[in-house]
């Protein structure tokens, strides 16, 4: 037995890495430190990612991810959120193997975590969204690949093979348009379409606006749009120009097709309903009423999110309203969450306030700025492992076991970011 992690290892302190095992990780950290002399090159300390991130990376990349909406009350509310919630441990119970496997949406995975999708990602490494699906596959975990991407759906499925896919879609008004990016996604095996409801156009982000700086303006982010036959097509008949000639029409074309700075209604759901034959998943729900008219349209499922605080700064803490929309139609729709992961144990808290599932994103971001796609490899494979053992020394050995009798509420004075 391993005294570590409670595995079993071999003679040599060989333990297995298959999806079943994802503390091993924790264990390899130790070896490799041991035998090799290596530390970690992307921090296991949640507290200390952010600011190694910003280190490693162009002050403009890191502020685009780092930021969020007006004075950050929301990204603060979402971490603080998690604070309230506090594990109540049980003891002398069997833990010692621990099983992840989730079922979303009828299919099983892994585990319950999915790459939520984060847009322009060649802006925080060259190994950008194609990197980040090849290593998404090999640990197990979806990718859902966004809209405004620099890969487009087909290289991305490309460099995903086998694994899981899902695809974001920013919703355009174009019909035409909208209903070639989701032929496309379901030709190269996209399996769940998720809609964001949030974005239809960009908040008051000042990290960004003081370095006067977007990147999808400059054509950085639109390559799913710049290689789509309908919009090459409208372009040529509109310029009399292929997208390559005119890189900068193209991108502020793209971009208002997008982000059209006019949100859709309830109603044209149904056109989504009538060219995706698949799950549709609605993201961006915080409030109880639209959870339960998401119900009533009948897509499959929601994320309740606020973007990571990056959209309607002042906005509750996402944790805050998870409890009151599973009680309300978690028995009708699956309800995925996310907005303040980053640690094992906030994904315990999310699973036992009700969330099916959960979508990871800054942390991985992360990882890609500091060190490339085995960045982004191993934040996730890190807070994979934190689950594990915590859910092991929390007292539970399967995901199912979750629930809310795990949890005690308490407010304490200090209830903050700790500086560990
Ligand atoms: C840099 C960045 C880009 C993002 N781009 C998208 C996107 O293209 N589409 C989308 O639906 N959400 C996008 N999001 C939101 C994430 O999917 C997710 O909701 C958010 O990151 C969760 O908050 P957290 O990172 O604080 O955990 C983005 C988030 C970040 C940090
Ligand atoms: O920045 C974001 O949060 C986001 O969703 C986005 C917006 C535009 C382009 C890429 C990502």
């Amino acid at each position: 037995m391993n005294a570590i992690q409670g595995t079993h290892q071999d003679d040599k302190g060989n333990v297995p890495t298959q999806h079943d095992h994802y503390g091993a990780f924790q264990t390899e950290i130790y070896r490799r430190g041991m035998y090799d002399n290596v530390v970690p090159t992307v921090t296991t300390n949640p507290n200390k990612l952010e600011a190694q991130a910003k280190e490693a990376m162009n002050k403009r990349s890191y502020n685009y991810v780092g930021g969020g909406a007006g004075e950050g009350a929301t990204m603060d509310a979402n971490r603080l959120a998690f604070r309230t919630w506090k594990v109540v441990p049980r003891m002398l119970r069997d833990t010692t193997h621990r099983n992840l496997k989730t079922t979303i949406l009828g299919k099983e995975y892994p585990t319950p975590c999915l790459v939520a999708p984060v847009g322009v990602q060649s802006i925080f490494h060259e190994d950008k969204e194609t990197g980040v699906a090849e290593v998404a596959a090999e640990i197990g975990v979806p990718y859902i690949l966004s809209t405004a991407s620099s890969s487009t759906i087909e290289e991305v499925a490309e460099a995903n093979g086998d694994g899981h896919r899902w695809f974001q879609l920013y919703w355009p008004h174009d019909k035409e348009i909208t209903e070639s990016m989701l032929s496309r996604a379901k030709k190269s095996g996209y399996e769940v379409l998720v809609v964001t409801l949030d974005t239809w156009s960009l908040s008051w982000r000042p990290l960004d606006l003081d370095g006067a700086y977007v990147p999808f303006m400059k054509g950085i982010g639109d390559a799913i749009g710049f290689s789509d036959p309908v919009f090459r097509r409208q372009f040529k008949d509109k310029h009399g120009q292929e997208v390559e000639d005119n890189i900068h029409d193209a991108a502020l074309e793209w971009q208002a097709k997008v982000f059209p700075g006019a949100a859709h209604t309830w109603e044209e759901v149904q056109h989504l309903k009538d060219n995706w034959d698949g799950p549709i998943v609605l993201k961006g729900i915080q409030h109880v009423e639209d959870a339960r008219k998401a119900a009533e349209v009948g897509v499959q499922g929601i994320v309740v999110s606020n973007h990571g605080g990056r959209q309607c700064d002042g906005a509750v803490g996402s944790l805050e309203m998870l409890p009151e929309i599973v009680e309300a139609v978690g028995d009708k729709i699956e309800v995925l969450f996310d907005s303040g992961i980053r640690t094992g144990v906030d994904i315990i808290k999310a699973l036992s306030l009700g969330a099916k599932g959960v979508l990871i994103g800054r942390p991985w971001v992360y990882g890609l700025g500091i060190a490339g796609k085995a960045g982004a490899k191993d934040a996730f494979k890190g807070l994979l492992a934190d689950l594990d053992q915590s859910m092991g020394l929390a007292g539970i050995s399967s995901i199912k076991e979750c629930d809310k009798s795990m949890l005690r509420r308490t407010f304490y004075p200090g209830d903050r970011h700790s500086n560990n």
